[in-house]
């Protein structure tokens, strides 16, 4: 689907989705507990789904009790193996495939794994290197990835500056196992309160994992932990309201609505970032630990007073799209100053955008919301390609754009 967007400014109130990131976490733990968990405010996009079904995969069950209700029974940490080994079809996601991997291994012996788009293609290095010196095989053809042998506690290295995701998932699948782990990063780690959310999550289903520190901070699990199943509500998503912030920052008006400022998500820091970004002058910007913040941040540096660099942003390369490059294209495409680096890039502002081009999305959710909001401030009508891929993270973002007032064309609800 494309759609073109006419602009005008946005005007009234919103309230962000569920957070995605809270949303898989939540579910999984549900999944691995004993008992019935009532999850509130779930929405189900793209990548929750493709969540739901590997847990359905691992023999938990999952019922809909409303719009935004969704009751998990948990298969309590034990598989009823089948004939064949599990299938967990990641659909995009790479936080599933990334924290199914050493569940699956954990309590099913392995699974084979398939995923489409980009997923496959994203990097597993590290999880590679672990498995092989554990005796663990993998063997990827295509968009299918087979994984095969029994997790076991003991000690696993992982650079942190590849993808927070491998922590996330042997943090979950460690405490299922007998015998003490450890989880030690070999490199500083970047999306360190992705982390913080894991760990959050975790103690909520009882699951306690400790941070020790000798020469390095390393995480301590005891193994044999039994996941509790729970109530909980899942708060909106800091991530996405960071697309309307950036609508505001372009001159919008609009208020956002049911966000948690204490939230353990670590992108509510976009409130202090639009603050910086408001300040005419140049600035410089570590996005190590927000990297799903540079689309929106990128959008607010185009249009001010001032070049702003946003440095060690590598791990945007990893991501649905390469997104060092496809913000870069879709800026350029908008008549921003934008220049790539090798993990970094630099944006000089200028007083408005021209527009009058096609943007195309890479089918990356990310980027279809940063051209919508960019929209706003451009001279000149803008197309863009692909727009149905926020149905990844965000299925209702183009209602909530016309509900503000977004005056789109083109657009196919389902
Ligand atoms: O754990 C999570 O929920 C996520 C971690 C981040 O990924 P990386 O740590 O791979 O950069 C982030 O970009 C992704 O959207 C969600
Ligand atoms: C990168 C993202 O998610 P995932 O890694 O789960 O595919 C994202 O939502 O921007």
């Amino acid at each position: 689907m494309d759609v073109t967007i006419v602009p005008n400014k946005l005007q009234g109130r919103v309230t962000p989705p569920p957070s995605k990131s809270q949303t898989h976490r939540v579910i999984l733990a549900a999944a691995l507990a004993r008992g019935r968990s009532r999850l509130e405010n779930v929405a189900i996009s793209q990548d929750i789904l493709a969540t739901l079904s590997c847990i359905g995969a691992l023999g938990a069950h999952w019922e809909r009790k409303g719009e935004r209700t969704l009751e998990v029974t948990g298969m309590g940490g034990i598989f009823q193996p089948g004939k064949e080994l599990p299938h967990f079809d990641c659909g995009e996601s790479g936080s599933t495939l990334r924290f199914l991997i050493p569940i699956a291994l954990a309590v099913a012996g392995g699974g084979i794994f398939t995923g489409r788009g980009r997923l496959m293609e994203r990097p597993q290095e590290p999880y590679i290197h672990l498995f092989r010196e554990k005796g663990i095989s993998w063997n990827r053809e295509g968009d299918t990835l087979t994984v095969l042998g029994q997790l076991k506690a003991g000690d696993y290295e992982l650079p942190g500056n590849v993808s927070s995701q491998f922590f996330t998932g042997l943090l979950y699948a460690l405490p299922l196992v007998s015998g003490i782990s450890r989880i030690v990063p070999t490199t500083h780690i970047e999306g360190r309160d992705y982390l913080a959310m894991t760990l959050d999550t975790l103690a909520g289903a009882g699951v306690t994992v400790t941070e020790l520190h000798n020469t390095i901070k390393y995480f301590h699990i005891t193994g044999k932990t039994a996941y509790k199943a729970m109530d909980y509500t899942v708060e909106s998503d800091w991530s996405q309201a960071a697309f309307w912030y950036a609508a505001n920052f372009l001159g919008g008006q609009i208020t956002i609505q049911g966000l948690n400022p204490t939230s353990a998500q670590g992108d509510k820091a976009v409130a202090s970032f639009y603050w910086k970004l408001a300040r005419p002058g140049d600035v410089d910007l570590d996005m190590s630990q927000y990297p799903d913040l540079v689309p929106p941040l990128a959008a607010m540096a185009a249009v001010r007073k001032g070049t702003c660099r946003f440095n060690n942003a590598g791990r945007l390369r990893m991501k649905e799209s390469d997104r060092l490059n496809s913000v870069t294209a879709a800026l350029i495409a908008l008549g921003a100053d934008i220049r790539e680096g090798e993990d970094s890039l630099t944006i000089r502002g200028r007083d408005s955008l021209m527009g009058g081009e096609m943007v195309d999305s890479q089918n990356d959710h990310r980027i279809a919301m940063m051209a919508a909001v960019s929209a706003q401030t451009c001279q000149k009508p803008v197309t863009i390609l692909g727009a149905e891929c926020v149905n990844k993270s965000y299925p209702n973002f183009w209602e909530h754009f016309q509900v503000l007032g977004g005056n789109i064309h083109g657009l196919v609800l389902r």
